[in-house]
């Protein structure tokens, strides 16, 4: 099913970028027309408070691929040296929401699109649910970026600070001035790698020092919800349980806005032992290897044994049910990261865009006979969805919840609903609807926030 993934197994020559010629020529020609600012009357205009200054375009930093390509260019956001998973995401728009998704926890994200930052940093605002309007969880989860060109200029409505602002905040270097295209050849070809973001020009030429493997640990512990905590929708009937792998402030909001209360619950609460209370089950995104799960997996398998419950999940959500279910997952080349990643609905043979972020899939092969495969990668053939043939459980390897990216597949969350609705039409003559004391104990507590990430601020 993967044949077209297959590696190449020849190894290219270590290669050094250089920040490209042509590239500082035409910054400097932009910023130096930037300077002498001037209005169609040819009345001098004030400075744009907004604009950066360009000396911050002069920090020289050092990309490094383990066992490839050296990339130098300028750093921006903060002075601090990182390693990570090197990954590399096709969307065009939506950096706030990809830099906060805690799916990226530890890795260094580069963006294929040339120009980013041009629309600066929203706010941390929230909407009338308590949940972020803007961000996709409340810091900055990736451990580095990587761009070709970033923007020392930003305009646009939301924004409050620029993007180089925000990530000297959160500890969160930028290289800038690389040839992503060329990162992406490398990455496409050798697979998945480990790099390393230094401030300066220098790197080290023994290539397995210092780099990190985020992978090896267990990143959903950091993300995950310390405790219950219940996200209100006024008036709903419906309640769902949520295990929160990392969730999305925006797979909250979808379920939420539907007219359900959702329940969220740390990763690997005995959600067995608790379904009854509600009305659905649902299993969040996430970072890093499923297979790290086995709790989940094993609390989720009792509940698949016991109980009739609906259940969705949504990426990390879909590799630990096919996991339950007793499917195997597999790590892909180099994953698939973008906005704009076409899937084929098997069951209607609609083919829809979608929004992704991951780099496990689940093996179509190994699923069991009750379950049979929802979605297929259309790029690549890789599986994008599991459905139980006879009980309401799906799951999706895409994000219907689409932030950002398109929003082909947010009927998904309609599907979900209706059978969240007809379990609980089913259950109520037998129903207590007293609430439990469980119930009564989450419903008292606060939502404590999840681990920020904690990088030394200062090469
Ligand atoms: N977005 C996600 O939930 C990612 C799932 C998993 N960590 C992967 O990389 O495949």
């Amino acid at each position: 099913m993967l044949s077209r993934l297959t590696l190449n197994a020849a190894k290219p020559a270590r290669k050094l970028f250089a920040v490209a010629p042509a590239r500082m020529a035409f910054q400097a020609r932009f910023l130096s027309q930037k300077a002498i600012p001037t209005g169609t009357t040819g009345r001098k205009m004030p400075v744009d408070p907004r604009r950066e200054t360009a000396e911050a375009a002069k920090v020289p930093a050092t990309f490094t691929i383990q066992g490839g390509p050296i990339f130098q260019g300028t750093a921006f956001g903060a002075n601090a040296n990182v390693s990570g998973e090197a990954v590399f995401t096709t969307s065009l728009v939506g950096y706030p929401e990809s830099m906060t998704d805690p799916s990226y926890r530890g890795q260094i994200l580069v963006f294929t699109t040339p120009l980013i930052g041009n629309y600066g940093v929203p706010s941390n605002e929230r909407d009338q649910y308590g949940l972020l309007k803007y961000f996709e969880s409340p810091h900055i989860q990736c451990a580095g970026v990587v761009v070709s060109d970033i923007a020392t200029r930003y305009s646009h409505w939301t924004a409050v600070e620029s993007l180089s602002k925000w990530c000297a905040r959160e500890g969160v270097p930028i290289i800038s001035g690389v040839d992503t295209r060329a990162v992406v050849t490398f990455l496409r070809e050798q697979g998945s790698s480990l790099a390393r973001i230094s401030m300066g020009e220098s790197y080290d030429e023994d290539e397995d020092a210092g780099y990190t493997d985020p992978e090896q640990q267990h990143l959903v512990s950091h993300v995950s919800t310390k405790a219950p905590f219940l996200v209100e929708s006024k008036g709903a009937s419906l309640h769902i349980a949520l295990l929160d792998c990392g969730v999305k402030e925006n797979i909250l909001r979808s379920l939420v806005s539907r007219g359900t209360s959702v329940t969220v619950l740390p990763h690997d609460y005995p959600i067995h032992k608790v379904a009854q209370h509600f009305d659905g089950v649902f299993i969040s995104n996430g970072p890093g290897d499923p297979l790290h799960l086995t709790t989940t997996v094993q609390n989720l398998r009792n509940l698949m044994d016991t109980s009739e419950i609906p259940i969705m999940g949504v990426c990390m959500g879909h590799q630990v049910i096919a996991l339950a279910a007793g499917a195997r997952t597999v790590k892909l080349p180099y994953g698939n990261r973008g906005h704009n990643i076409p899937a084929l609905d098997l069951t209607t043979g609609a083919a829809i865009v979608t929004s992704q972020n991951h780099g496990f899939a689940v093996e179509a092969s190994s699923l069991p006979s009750d379950f049979r495969p929802y979605f297929v990668n259309l790029n690549d053939d890789s599986n994008e969805g599991l459905i139980h043939k006879h009980r309401p459980i799906f799951s999706l390897q895409f994000h219907p919840e689409a932030k950002g990216g398109p929003e082909d597949s947010v009927y998904l969350f309609d599907n979900y609903i209706r059978a969240v609705q007809s379990y609980k039409d089913s259950q109520s003559v037998y129903k207590d609807n007293r609430p439990s004391q469980l119930m009564l104990d989450i419903l008292s507590k606060q939502r404590v926030g999840a681990e920020p990430l904690r990088q030394a601020v200062g090469a």
